[in-house]
Protein backbone atom coordinates (compact mmCIF):
# COMPACT_ATOMS: atom_id res chain seq x y z
CA UNK A 1 0.00 0.00 0.00
CA UNK A 2 1.63 3.43 -1.15
CA UNK A 3 0.04 6.35 0.44
CA UNK A 4 1.74 9.66 -0.40
CA UNK A 5 2.24 12.22 2.82
CA UNK A 6 1.81 16.03 2.26
CA UNK A 7 4.81 17.01 4.72
CA UNK A 8 4.50 19.57 7.11
CA UNK A 9 4.77 23.09 5.96
CA UNK A 10 8.47 24.10 6.43
CA UNK A 11 7.40 28.27 5.79
CA UNK A 12 4.75 28.18 8.13
CA UNK A 13 6.46 26.58 11.14
CA UNK A 14 9.75 29.29 10.17
CA UNK A 15 7.17 32.10 10.76
CA UNK A 16 5.69 30.58 13.67
CA UNK A 17 9.20 29.97 15.17
CA UNK A 18 9.94 33.81 14.81
CA UNK A 19 6.86 35.04 15.90
CA UNK A 20 7.39 32.58 19.27
CA UNK A 21 11.09 34.50 19.54
CA UNK A 22 9.56 38.11 19.44
CA UNK A 23 6.34 37.27 22.00
CA UNK A 24 6.39 38.73 24.91
CA UNK A 25 8.01 36.19 27.25
CA UNK A 26 11.69 35.04 27.93
CA UNK A 27 12.70 32.31 25.08
CA UNK A 28 11.66 29.34 25.98
CA UNK A 29 9.43 30.07 28.96
CA UNK A 30 6.30 28.49 27.63
CA UNK A 31 8.11 25.04 27.25
CA UNK A 32 6.41 22.76 25.14
CA UNK A 33 3.16 25.29 24.08
CA UNK A 34 5.99 26.51 21.99
CA UNK A 35 6.77 23.18 20.48
CA UNK A 36 3.47 22.44 19.86
CA UNK A 37 2.43 26.24 18.41
CA UNK A 38 5.29 25.45 15.55
CA UNK A 39 3.78 21.49 15.25
CA UNK A 40 0.34 22.92 14.71
CA UNK A 41 1.90 25.78 12.37
CA UNK A 42 3.48 23.45 9.83
CA UNK A 43 0.83 20.71 10.31
CA UNK A 44 -2.26 23.02 9.20
CA UNK A 45 0.07 25.30 7.35
CA UNK A 46 -1.28 28.64 9.44
CA UNK A 47 1.76 30.93 10.88
CA UNK A 48 -1.06 31.75 13.50
CA UNK A 49 -2.60 28.49 13.40
CA UNK A 50 -6.11 27.41 14.85
CA UNK A 51 -7.21 23.88 16.32
CA UNK A 52 -10.44 23.24 14.63
CA UNK A 53 -10.66 19.55 15.51
CA UNK A 54 -12.42 16.68 14.46
CA UNK A 55 -12.84 13.47 16.79
CA UNK A 56 -13.55 9.98 15.52
CA UNK A 57 -14.58 7.68 17.53
CA UNK A 58 -14.35 3.66 16.05
CA UNK A 59 -16.25 0.64 18.05
CA UNK A 60 -15.86 -3.02 16.96
CA UNK A 61 -16.31 -6.06 18.69
CA UNK A 62 -13.75 -8.96 18.79
CA UNK A 63 -14.12 -12.55 18.43
CA UNK A 64 -10.71 -12.96 20.90
CA UNK A 65 -13.44 -11.66 24.15
CA UNK A 66 -14.82 -15.14 23.95
CA UNK A 67 -10.99 -16.04 25.68
CA UNK A 68 -11.63 -14.36 28.57
CA UNK A 69 -9.17 -11.36 27.80
CA UNK A 70 -11.63 -8.26 29.07
CA UNK A 71 -13.05 -7.11 32.91
CA UNK A 72 -16.28 -6.56 30.74
CA UNK A 73 -18.69 -8.41 28.34
CA UNK A 74 -18.86 -7.80 24.73
CA UNK A 75 -22.13 -6.37 24.56
CA UNK A 76 -21.10 -3.16 26.52
CA UNK A 77 -19.56 -2.05 22.73
CA UNK A 78 -22.76 -1.84 21.08
CA UNK A 79 -23.73 -0.02 24.23
CA UNK A 80 -21.30 2.39 24.40
CA UNK A 81 -21.70 3.68 21.17
CA UNK A 82 -24.84 4.22 21.44
CA UNK A 83 -24.21 6.31 24.70
CA UNK A 84 -21.72 8.33 22.36
CA UNK A 85 -23.71 9.13 20.27
CA UNK A 86 -26.44 10.38 22.64
CA UNK A 87 -23.97 12.59 24.34
CA UNK A 88 -23.87 10.82 27.63
CA UNK A 89 -20.18 9.35 27.92
CA UNK A 90 -16.75 10.88 28.65
CA UNK A 91 -15.60 11.57 25.04
CA UNK A 92 -19.22 13.04 24.42
CA UNK A 93 -18.75 15.50 27.33
CA UNK A 94 -15.17 16.18 26.53
CA UNK A 95 -15.18 17.10 23.00
CA UNK A 96 -18.10 19.84 23.75
CA UNK A 97 -15.58 20.98 26.41
CA UNK A 98 -12.73 21.38 24.21
CA UNK A 99 -14.95 22.50 21.03
CA UNK A 100 -14.62 19.76 18.85
CA UNK A 101 -16.78 17.80 16.76
CA UNK A 102 -17.54 14.21 17.35
CA UNK A 103 -17.90 11.55 15.00
CA UNK A 104 -19.03 7.58 15.78
CA UNK A 105 -18.14 5.03 13.81
CA UNK A 106 -19.48 0.86 13.40
CA UNK A 107 -17.04 -0.42 12.51
CA UNK A 108 -17.76 -3.83 13.17
CA UNK A 109 -20.37 -3.92 15.95
CA UNK A 110 -22.31 -7.20 17.04
CA UNK A 111 -25.38 -5.11 18.23
CA UNK A 112 -25.14 -2.06 16.99
CA UNK A 113 -27.21 1.18 17.17
CA UNK A 114 -29.59 2.05 14.90
CA UNK A 115 -28.97 5.91 15.65
CA UNK A 116 -28.82 7.91 12.72
CA UNK A 117 -25.75 9.47 13.43
CA UNK A 118 -23.73 6.65 12.88
CA UNK A 119 -20.93 6.43 10.02
CA UNK A 120 -21.27 2.25 9.10
CA UNK A 121 -19.01 0.24 7.15
CA UNK A 122 -20.27 -2.98 6.83
CA UNK A 123 -17.39 -4.39 8.78
CA UNK A 124 -18.34 -7.58 10.93
CA UNK A 125 -16.91 -8.61 14.40
CA UNK A 126 -13.14 -9.62 13.61
CA UNK A 127 -12.49 -13.16 14.30
CA UNK A 128 -10.70 -14.94 17.46
CA UNK A 129 -7.35 -13.68 16.35
CA UNK A 130 -5.61 -16.46 19.21
CA UNK A 131 -6.72 -19.30 16.74
CA UNK A 132 -7.00 -17.58 12.90
CA UNK A 133 -6.53 -14.09 11.43
CA UNK A 134 -8.65 -11.66 13.01
CA UNK A 135 -9.95 -9.59 9.62
CA UNK A 136 -9.67 -10.65 5.71
CA UNK A 137 -7.05 -8.39 3.49
CA UNK A 138 -10.07 -6.92 1.90
CA UNK A 139 -12.37 -5.84 5.04
CA UNK A 140 -8.76 -4.28 6.22
CA UNK A 141 -8.43 -2.74 2.94
CA UNK A 142 -12.14 -1.47 3.27
CA UNK A 143 -11.50 -0.62 6.74
CA UNK A 144 -8.50 1.80 5.81
CA UNK A 145 -10.12 3.19 2.71
CA UNK A 146 -13.74 4.52 5.24
CA UNK A 147 -10.85 6.19 7.69
CA UNK A 148 -9.07 7.84 4.55
CA UNK A 149 -12.74 8.79 3.93
CA UNK A 150 -13.48 10.24 6.84
CA UNK A 151 -10.33 12.37 6.83
CA UNK A 152 -10.88 13.39 3.55
CA UNK A 153 -14.00 14.67 4.52
CA UNK A 154 -12.50 16.10 7.86
CA UNK A 155 -10.37 18.39 5.33
CA UNK A 156 -12.98 19.37 3.33
CA UNK A 157 -15.40 20.53 5.99
CA UNK A 158 -12.53 22.85 7.19
CA UNK A 159 -11.20 20.68 9.62
CA UNK A 160 -7.24 21.26 10.80
CA UNK A 161 -6.97 18.71 13.27
CA UNK A 162 -7.92 14.87 13.94
CA UNK A 163 -8.30 12.64 16.91
CA UNK A 164 -8.86 9.46 16.90
CA UNK A 165 -10.36 6.94 19.56
CA UNK A 166 -11.67 3.44 19.78
CA UNK A 167 -14.10 1.48 21.63
CA UNK A 168 -14.35 -2.38 21.93
CA UNK A 169 -14.46 -4.57 24.14
CA UNK A 170 -10.96 -7.19 24.21
CA UNK A 171 -9.27 -4.63 21.96
CA UNK A 172 -6.07 -4.06 24.38
CA UNK A 173 -5.58 -7.94 23.37
CA UNK A 174 -4.90 -7.10 19.46
CA UNK A 175 -3.47 -3.88 20.53
CA UNK A 176 -1.09 -5.64 22.70
CA UNK A 177 -0.60 -7.79 19.81
CA UNK A 178 0.26 -4.97 17.33
CA UNK A 179 2.78 -3.59 19.64
CA UNK A 180 4.89 -6.72 19.97
CA UNK A 181 4.87 -7.56 16.49
CA UNK A 182 6.15 -4.09 15.84
CA UNK A 183 8.51 -3.50 18.37
CA UNK A 184 9.56 -6.50 19.10
CA UNK A 185 8.09 -7.19 22.57
CA UNK A 186 7.46 -9.94 24.41
CA UNK A 187 3.64 -10.32 25.49
CA UNK A 188 4.39 -11.30 29.10
CA UNK A 189 6.45 -7.60 29.46
CA UNK A 190 3.58 -5.70 27.09
CA UNK A 191 0.13 -7.23 28.37
CA UNK A 192 -1.65 -4.98 30.88
CA UNK A 193 -5.06 -5.09 32.57
CA UNK A 194 -7.22 -3.09 30.08
CA UNK A 195 -10.42 -2.37 31.36
CA UNK A 196 -9.68 -3.75 35.06
CA UNK A 197 -8.19 -7.48 35.05
CA UNK A 198 -6.44 -9.28 37.89
CA UNK A 199 -2.88 -10.27 37.70
CA UNK A 200 -4.65 -14.09 36.47
CA UNK A 201 -6.19 -12.44 33.78
CA UNK A 202 -3.15 -10.21 32.32
CA UNK A 203 -1.25 -13.62 32.48
CA UNK A 204 -4.02 -15.36 30.43
CA UNK A 205 -4.21 -12.06 28.31
CA UNK A 206 -0.20 -12.32 27.74
CA UNK A 207 -0.70 -16.23 26.60
CA UNK A 208 -3.41 -15.65 24.03
CA UNK A 209 -0.89 -12.52 22.75
CA UNK A 210 1.97 -15.22 22.52
CA UNK A 211 -0.49 -18.12 20.85
CA UNK A 212 -1.65 -15.16 18.12
CA UNK A 213 2.16 -14.10 17.26
CA UNK A 214 3.28 -18.09 16.95
CA UNK A 215 0.36 -18.90 14.62
CA UNK A 216 0.97 -15.24 12.70
CA UNK A 217 3.25 -15.30 9.93
CA UNK A 218 2.96 -11.89 8.48
CA UNK A 219 5.95 -9.83 6.50
CA UNK A 220 3.98 -6.40 6.41
CA UNK A 221 2.62 -4.41 9.11
CA UNK A 222 -0.39 -4.33 6.61
CA UNK A 223 -0.62 -8.43 7.30
CA UNK A 224 -0.34 -7.65 10.75
CA UNK A 225 -2.77 -5.54 10.99
CA UNK A 226 -5.17 -8.43 9.39
CA UNK A 227 -3.83 -10.91 11.21
CA UNK A 228 -3.39 -9.57 14.44
CA UNK A 229 -6.31 -6.37 14.20
CA UNK A 230 -9.61 -5.60 14.49
CA UNK A 231 -11.84 -3.30 12.92
CA UNK A 232 -11.95 -0.33 14.19
CA UNK A 233 -7.58 -0.26 14.87
CA UNK A 234 -8.18 -0.92 11.16
CA UNK A 235 -10.28 2.03 10.43
CA UNK A 236 -8.16 4.13 12.72
CA UNK A 237 -5.02 2.85 10.61
CA UNK A 238 -6.74 4.64 7.48
CA UNK A 239 -7.76 8.23 9.52
CA UNK A 240 -3.80 8.57 10.81
CA UNK A 241 -2.78 7.65 6.96
CA UNK A 242 -5.67 9.90 5.51
CA UNK A 243 -4.69 12.84 8.20
CA UNK A 244 -1.15 12.47 6.60
CA UNK A 245 -2.51 12.29 2.97
CA UNK A 246 -5.26 15.67 3.35
CA UNK A 247 -2.91 17.36 5.42
CA UNK A 248 -4.10 17.40 8.78
CA UNK A 249 -2.59 17.47 12.30
CA UNK A 250 -3.58 14.04 14.00
CA UNK A 251 -3.70 13.19 17.76
CA UNK A 252 -3.03 9.75 19.31
CA UNK A 253 -5.00 8.31 21.66
CA UNK A 254 -4.32 5.64 24.41
CA UNK A 255 -2.68 2.15 23.60
CA UNK A 256 -5.64 0.87 20.73
CA UNK A 257 -5.54 4.06 18.73
CA UNK A 258 -1.71 4.35 18.85
CA UNK A 259 -1.09 0.88 17.52
CA UNK A 260 -2.93 1.56 14.67
CA UNK A 261 -1.02 4.56 14.37
CA UNK A 262 1.97 2.73 14.32
CA UNK A 263 0.80 0.43 12.08
CA UNK A 264 0.07 3.59 9.98
CA UNK A 265 3.70 4.83 10.46
CA UNK A 266 4.80 1.41 9.33
CA UNK A 267 3.17 1.80 5.83
CA UNK A 268 3.71 5.04 5.31
CA UNK A 269 7.05 6.64 7.34
CA UNK A 270 6.34 10.33 6.32
CA UNK A 271 3.39 10.05 8.06
CA UNK A 272 4.99 10.45 11.95
CA UNK A 273 5.49 14.43 11.76
CA UNK A 274 2.18 14.68 11.66
CA UNK A 275 1.36 12.74 15.12
CA UNK A 276 1.28 13.89 18.56
CA UNK A 277 0.92 11.58 21.16
CA UNK A 278 -1.80 12.92 22.98
CA UNK A 279 -1.28 10.92 26.51
CA UNK A 280 0.39 8.14 28.06
CA UNK A 281 -1.56 5.67 29.16
CA UNK A 282 -0.93 3.06 31.60
CA UNK A 283 -0.91 0.09 29.21
CA UNK A 284 2.78 -1.11 29.22
CA UNK A 285 2.15 -1.31 25.36
CA UNK A 286 1.48 1.68 25.48
CA UNK A 287 5.33 3.34 26.69
CA UNK A 288 6.65 1.16 24.44
CA UNK A 289 4.28 2.49 20.94
CA UNK A 290 5.35 5.89 21.79
CA UNK A 291 8.93 4.88 21.90
CA UNK A 292 9.18 3.27 18.56
CA UNK A 293 6.95 6.32 17.01
CA UNK A 294 9.81 8.68 19.19
CA UNK A 295 6.67 10.59 20.78
CA UNK A 296 6.37 12.61 23.66
CA UNK A 297 2.79 12.25 25.38
CA UNK A 298 1.65 15.37 25.83
CA UNK A 299 -0.65 14.64 28.87
CA UNK A 300 0.48 11.26 32.18
CA UNK A 301 -3.18 11.91 33.95
CA UNK A 302 -3.01 7.81 34.57
CA UNK A 303 -6.34 7.52 31.87
CA UNK A 304 -6.96 4.22 30.23
CA UNK A 305 -10.35 4.66 29.22
CA UNK A 306 -9.61 4.58 25.47
CA UNK A 307 -12.79 6.61 23.42
CA UNK A 308 -10.22 9.61 22.28
CA UNK A 309 -10.78 10.62 25.71
CA UNK A 310 -7.27 11.47 26.49
CA UNK A 311 -6.67 12.91 22.55
CA UNK A 312 -9.55 14.94 23.90
CA UNK A 313 -7.73 16.22 27.36
CA UNK A 314 -4.94 16.95 25.12
CA UNK A 315 -6.39 19.22 22.07
CA UNK A 316 -7.25 21.66 26.04
CA UNK A 317 -3.40 21.69 25.37
CA UNK A 318 -3.46 22.16 21.90
CA UNK A 319 -6.02 25.07 22.34
CA UNK A 320 -4.01 26.83 24.50
CA UNK A 321 -0.25 26.61 22.54
CA UNK A 322 -2.52 28.14 19.86
CA UNK A 323 -3.98 31.00 21.88
CA UNK A 324 -0.96 32.33 23.30
CA UNK A 325 0.91 32.11 19.93
CA UNK A 326 -2.18 33.72 18.17
CA UNK A 327 -2.83 36.68 21.06
CA UNK A 328 0.18 37.35 22.99
CA UNK A 329 1.70 40.38 22.25
CA UNK A 330 5.37 41.19 20.75
CA UNK A 331 7.68 42.77 22.83
CA UNK A 332 7.70 45.49 20.54
CA UNK A 333 3.87 45.62 20.64
CA UNK A 334 3.48 45.84 24.32
CA UNK A 335 6.60 48.17 24.65
CA UNK A 336 8.49 46.04 27.12
CA UNK A 337 12.36 45.89 27.14
CA UNK A 338 14.76 43.12 26.01
CA UNK A 339 17.89 44.45 27.30
O1 LIG B 1 -6.75 3.84 25.63
C1 LIG B 1 -6.22 3.02 26.40
O2 LIG B 1 -5.01 3.04 26.65
C2 LIG B 1 -7.11 1.97 27.01
C3 LIG B 1 -6.61 1.15 28.00
C4 LIG B 1 -7.47 0.20 28.57
C5 LIG B 1 -8.76 0.08 28.11
N1 LIG B 1 -9.23 0.86 27.12
C6 LIG B 1 -10.64 0.72 26.65
O3 LIG B 1 -11.21 -0.44 27.20
C7 LIG B 1 -11.63 -1.34 26.19
C8 LIG B 1 -10.62 -2.42 26.00
O4 LIG B 1 -10.21 -3.00 27.20
P1 LIG B 1 -10.26 -4.59 27.33
O5 LIG B 1 -9.89 -4.84 28.75
O6 LIG B 1 -11.69 -4.98 27.02
O7 LIG B 1 -9.28 -5.10 26.33
C9 LIG B 1 -11.77 -0.53 24.93
O8 LIG B 1 -13.09 -0.10 24.81
C10 LIG B 1 -10.79 0.61 25.13
O9 LIG B 1 -11.34 1.81 24.63
C11 LIG B 1 -8.43 1.81 26.58
C1 LIG C 1 -18.07 1.17 30.50
C2 LIG C 1 -16.91 1.21 29.53
C3 LIG C 1 -16.65 2.39 28.79
C4 LIG C 1 -15.59 2.38 27.87
N1 LIG C 1 -15.12 3.32 27.05
C5 LIG C 1 -14.09 2.82 26.38
N2 LIG C 1 -13.90 1.59 26.79
C6 LIG C 1 -14.80 1.27 27.71
C7 LIG C 1 -15.03 0.10 28.43
C8 LIG C 1 -16.08 0.09 29.35
C9 LIG C 1 -16.34 -1.17 30.13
Amino acid sequence: MNVEIQPLNEVAMTAARERQAQLVKPPGSLGRLEALAIWLAGATGEERPQVRARIVVAAADHGVAQEGVSAFPPEVTGQMLATFLSGGGAVSTLAREVGAELICVDAGVNASTTHLDVVHTGLKPSANLAVEPALSQDDVRHAIKVGMKLAAAARTDGFTILAGGEMGIGNTTPATALACWLTGGDPAELAGPGTGLDAEGVARKAEVVRRALARDESDTALAALASLGGGEIALLTGLALGAGRYGLGYVCDGVIATAAAAVAAAIAPDLKPRLVAGHLSPEPAHARLLAHLDLNPILDLQMRLGEASGAAAALSILKLAAASHDGMHTFAEAGVSTQ
